[in-house]
């Protein structure tokens, strides 16, 4: 059912990556020949029927992306657009992790060439994102964070409810974008987040306008360890994939919420994100605009190398 669904898929070279357990299909268009439907993204990346992934990520110049083509013309900087999929081929705005997973497929496949300590830019649909290549992953700054309902976040720092399946009852939630949309609410302690039954969507109310990330989290107490990083523990229930083990934009909307709680007392600004499939750094430094860039870092790998659909 699903290799007749493969469509321009079928025979392109393709490599397996993941960003702390979040993982991708990569794959490379120059020249802007494929078009890909949300059917054949679905089936790649479906778990059983295929090779299995949270996502797919084309790469493709920047300049070919139609719609995208302009935005970029004053950046010439950022030749390649990352292209995003979820699981079910819906397409979503950024991904954070897939950021990471990206950077380093290009330069795995001598795309691009980036030492470390050095940047590059992308583009995307949530608009230009630098990169730096770190001796240990990834860090990418992801522009200025924001509040989805802004008065009823800054009239009760919260604007939403959400109920996990098998509750009797919501719990108050803030909607963040980091260019893509989260929820995100805070659970009391490490227990009830190991043991939330993430297989189902939550509820969320109301649901901002494109649909929403959903982000549990248990900040540490203390908050602060003595290495002045904040930390917290997250599990997440993505938009058009369902529970990862990762997600670095949720994981960004996870502590901006938790700083945003918490503002009368620290405006912290290093933050720790602990995630089933590992740790990533989230740091909030003030911009040259007077605003307040979100930078996500943490480590990325390939795993595998093939091609897609057999003949
Ligand atoms: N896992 C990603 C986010 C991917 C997109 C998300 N599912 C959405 O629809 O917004 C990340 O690491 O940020």
């Amino acid at each position: 059912m699903y290799r007749t669904e493969l469509g321009q898929l079928a025979g392109q070279r393709f490599a397996k990556g993941h960003a702390t357990g979040n993982d991708f299909v990569l794959v490379a268009d120059p020249e802007a020949k494929l078009e890909l439907s949300p059917e054949q993204v679905a089936a790649v990346c479906h778990r059983r029927f295929g090779i299995g992934a949270d996502g797919l990520i084309r790469a493709v110049p920047t300049s070919l992306v139609p719609g995208y083509e302009e935005q970029f013309l004053d950046n010439p900087k950022a030749y390649w657009f990352m292209d995003y999929r979820n699981n079910d081929g819906s397409i979503a705005e950024m991904c954070g992790n897939g950021v990471r997973a990206f950077a380093h497929y290009l330069i795995a496949e001598g795309l691009i060439s980036l030492q470390v300590g050095q940047s590059f830019q992308i583009g995307s649909r949530a608009g230009v994102k630098e990169i730096t290549r770190l001796a240990d992953g990834y860090a990418v700054n992801l522009g200025p964070w924001g509040l989805i309902f802004e008065q009823e976040a800054t009239e009760r720092s919260i604007d939403s409810m959400v109920k996990p399946r098998g509750w009797e009852q919501a719990l108050p939630a803030l909607s963040i974008t980091m260019g893509n949309p989260h929820t995100v609410v805070a659970l009391p302690d490490a227990q009830m987040l190991e043991e939330l039954d993430l297989f189902q969507a939550p509820e969320v109310s109301p649901v901002p306008v494109n649909g929403t990330n959903v982000e549990f989290v248990v900040p540490s107490e203390p908050l602060i360890e003595e290495d002045g990083v904040a930390q917290v523990q997250m599990r997440v229930y993505e938009r058009g994939v369902g529970e990862t083990l990762s997600c670095g934009t949720g994981a960004c909307a996870a502590a901006a919420a938790v700083r945003y709680w918490a503002r009368s007392t620290a405006l912290i600004n290093q933050w720790a994100v602990t995630v089933p499939g590992g740790v990533v750094g989230v740091e909030f430094r003030s911009n040259e605009a007077g605003g307040e860039d979100t930078i996500l870092s943490g480590p990325a790998d390939l795993v595998a190398r093939g091609v897609i659909g057999t003949e």
